[in-house]
């Protein structure tokens, strides 16, 4: 089967299935004296998603949406096998992402617009040649996506710079024609447009839809900028504290809220006071909520 008709197959399909999944961090207290710390550490768990239930579907971009600290990228983590969950399943294209199969591997990208996975001291040009030998890209089908998708977001005249020299938004459009370039049917963008300037939001909204749309890649997007989510998101996932409270299409959702899609401050506001009537708290307030101390020896989480 050829890749158009395989994607018309998988339309509207179940692809990221999470069910019931939390997620503790376990950290070490630094409060007692030193010789008591190394003598008898102190853990304390917290819960950083809660019995959180998700699915996103071939064709859609799903914006999880919340409050710092909320969970967001700690779900990425776990869709990624970056993390495993401490309970609950999640498949992804019928694979459990903790144990990080090259079948898994080679079907999903992620872009964390805060890290990068470009080498820092080479060109960009050869960042993308190892990627294309790792993923086992055929040459001319890298290049034509490679092609494509610098040319929409302005970034192929930056391919002979070195990493460190690209400057935060030139580097995060580079991240996401990387991870593009080897066809992946999963994206999770963790807020992509950070430190990205107008003209390029623009630019990679439009290619994030393009992605969504035409290959139907099944898509995750964190942001805390809303015209993120009313030009990319088909639905929206309200997460806080570690739960998710709602999932609603994002038609539904502006109906419900009364808001028209190009009112990107009303939806702000009416998202603010969402979160705000079910108790938004500090990051202390919340980290300290959802913690247990435990007396236990061990290793803290990464
Ligand atoms: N490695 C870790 N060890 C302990 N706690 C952690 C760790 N990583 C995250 N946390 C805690 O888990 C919670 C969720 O963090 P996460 O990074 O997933 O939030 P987020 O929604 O992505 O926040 P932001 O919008 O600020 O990026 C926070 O309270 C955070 O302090």
């Amino acid at each position: 089967m050829n890749e158009d008709a395989q994607r018309e197959t998988e339309r509207g399909t179940v692809v990221v299935d999470v069910v019931g999944v939390s997620r503790m961090y376990r950290t070490r207290r630094h409060e007692s004296p030193l010789w008591r710390q190394l003598l008898k550490p102190t853990f304390e768990t917290h819960t950083a998603l809660n019995q959180v239930n998700l699915q996103i579907r071939a064709g859609e971009c799903l914006g999880l949406v919340g409050p710092n600290g909320a969970g967001k990228s700690t779900m990425i983590k776990l869709l990624t096998g970056l993390l495993k969950p401490s309970s609950g399943r999640i498949s992804v294209l019928g694979h459990e992402p903790g144990r990080l199969s090259s079948h898994f591997l080679n079907q999903i990208a992620a872009v964390f617009g805060h890290k990068t996975s470009l080498w820092w001291d080479l060109p960009v040009r050869h960042s993308f040649d190892a990627i294309r030998r790792i993923y086992r890209v055929p040459v001319e089908a890298f290049r034509e996506d490679v092609v494509l998708f610098a040319d929409m977001l302005h970034v192929d005249k930056l391919m002979d710079r070195t990493v460190r020299q690209l400057s935060l938004g030139e580097r995060i459009k580079c991240e996401v024609v990387l991870a593009l370039a080897h066809r992946p049917r999963v994206l999770m963008l963790d807020e992509p447009t950070i430190g990205v300037d107008m003209e390029s939001k623009q630019q990679l909204r439009t290619l994030i839809n393009r992605v969504v749309v035409e290959r139907q890649v099944a898509t995750l997007l964190t942001t805390h900028d809303v015209t993120d989510l009313t030009a990319c998101c088909t639905h929206i996932a309200f997460i806080q504290g570690g739960n998710v409270f709602q999932v609603k299409a994002m038609d539904d959702l502006l109906r419900q809220f009364g808001v028209s899609r190009d009112n990107g401050g009303l939806l702000e506001s009416r998202l603010i006071d969402t979160f705000r009537t079910r108790g938004m708290t500090t990051d202390e307030e919340r980290t300290f909520c959802n913690t247990t101390r435990v007396n236990v020896m061990g290793e803290e989480d990464d």
